[in-house]
């Protein structure tokens, strides 16, 4: 209970100090029951686990048939030789740090708005549970100029030019990414009007830190979703804790290979590939000693553009599985929906009809 009524009416209450706490307080303290049945599946002892995500290296000659399959069945993959270079990996890295390590006063004075996307705060999926993840997070969608201001009244600019070259790197990565799945199912970037080479999607910019947890199996870092993105690009310090749920192994970790990049399939990407390219869940967990960073760049198509199944890829016996969806519309399904927003935008298939090509049933309800 808050000690204060002005404690209980303020919107970040949520906030911890994490680094004073010995224990895990119950408010985080996560529990089978109260986890979603979509976080417990049956989860793989990680020694039973024989397969892990795929490593590409985009200079072989064979990437672009490499990611098409990591993308039809893992919906994730690492990439080496992606053309970012380290020491901006290295920056964004430090700057996160030093974000999350000013004090909690100061780091509220960036909070994310009620109603707001960018900003300072717990996980945006958190109203979907009753139990808080241990983790904080800071939102960068258009300029992080006035959250900067705030966060370093003296030096702003230094965080603002990092955050402007990652985007620049990452935008160029994201197409090129695009072109190679696309590529894979047989269509040009340049068929898809908005997709072409000199075109620029829209991104949101992603810091999470998942500090040092003393009860690290019964708190949750971020729980299971899936991005409402086309792709992710996930940038990990070198403390493993991101994991991808594989059907038949359960939750399998991506360990930090130096150097990789993670790039993980989202919503859109699945909507557009009509389910051939289906998107991942994932989640991150913590750990006792060490306080883990990641950086996610969320890539989607220019906010207004209408994403639905590409004609290409439709036939009689291929139908549309989903409806012309924008990303801010979707985004409002998520908000709404959480992970039940794929299915919110799926069109109806007839009893005799056909599945997912991928045979990812449990996505697909024959109704
Ligand atoms: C452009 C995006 C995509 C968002 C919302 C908005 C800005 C922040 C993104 C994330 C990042 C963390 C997981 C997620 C699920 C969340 O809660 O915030 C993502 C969400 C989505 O992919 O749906
Ligand atoms: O921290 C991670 O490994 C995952 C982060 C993530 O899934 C996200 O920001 O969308
Ligand atoms: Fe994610």
């Amino acid at each position: 209970m808050p000690s204060r009524v002005s404690d209980a009416i303020k919107p970040h209450k949520h906030v911890l100090d994490f680094t004073s706490l010995q224990e895990l307080p119950e408010s985080h303290a996560w529990s089978s029951l109260d986890s979603p049945s979509s976080n417990n599946p049956p989860t793989a002892a990680d020694s039973s686990v024989s397969e892990s995500v795929p490593v590409i290296d985009l200079d072989n000659p064979n990437a672009q048939e490499l990611v098409g399959r990591a993308c039809k069945t893992w919906g994730a993959f690492q990439v080496m030789n992606h053309g970012i270079e380290t020491s901006l990996l290295d920056r964004i890295e430090s700057t996160g740090k030093s974000l999350f390590s000013l004090p909690t006063h100061q780091k509220l004075k960036a909070a994310r708005a009620a109603d707001g996307v960018s900003g300072y705060g717990v996980a945006r999926i958190s109203s979907f549970f009753s139990k808080l993840m241990w983790s904080e997070g800071f939102t960068i969608l258009g300029s992080p100029l006035e959250h900067a201001r705030q966060l370093w009244p003296h030096d702003y600019n230094h965080f603002c030019g990092i955050i402007e070259e990652y985007e620049k790197e990452m935008q160029k990565l994201a197409g090129r990414l695009m072109g190679l799945m696309l590529g894979s199912l047989g269509i040009a970037q340049e068929d898809v009007d908005w997709a072409g080479p000199n075109k620029e999607g829209a991104a949101a910019i992603q810091l999470n830190s998942y500090p040092a947890c003393p009860d690290p199996d019964r708190a949750m870092g971020l729980a299971a979703h899936t991005d409402s993105t086309l792709l992710t690009i996930l940038y990990q310090n070198n403390t493993s804790g991101l994991q991808v749920l594989r059907d038949a192994s359960g939750w399998v970790t991506v360990p930090p290979v130096p150097g990789a990049l993670v790039v993980n399939i989202g919503d859109l990407l699945h909507i557009l590939s009509n389910g051939s390219y289906p998107s991942v869940l994932h989640r991150a967990v913590v750990n006792r000693t060490q306080q883990r960073l990641s950086v996610a760049y969320l890539y989607g198509p220019p906010s207004n553009v209408q994403i639905s199944p590409l004609s290409k890829l439709l036939d009689p016996t291929h139908p549309p599985l989903y409806r012309p969806v924008t990303w801010t519309e979707y985004l409002g399904a998520k908000a709404k929906h959480f992970n039940e927003a794929l299915s919110s935008v799926q069109l109806c298939i007839p009893r005799t009809g056909l599945v997912n090509q991928n045979n990812v049933e449990n996505r697909v309800e024959i109704i």
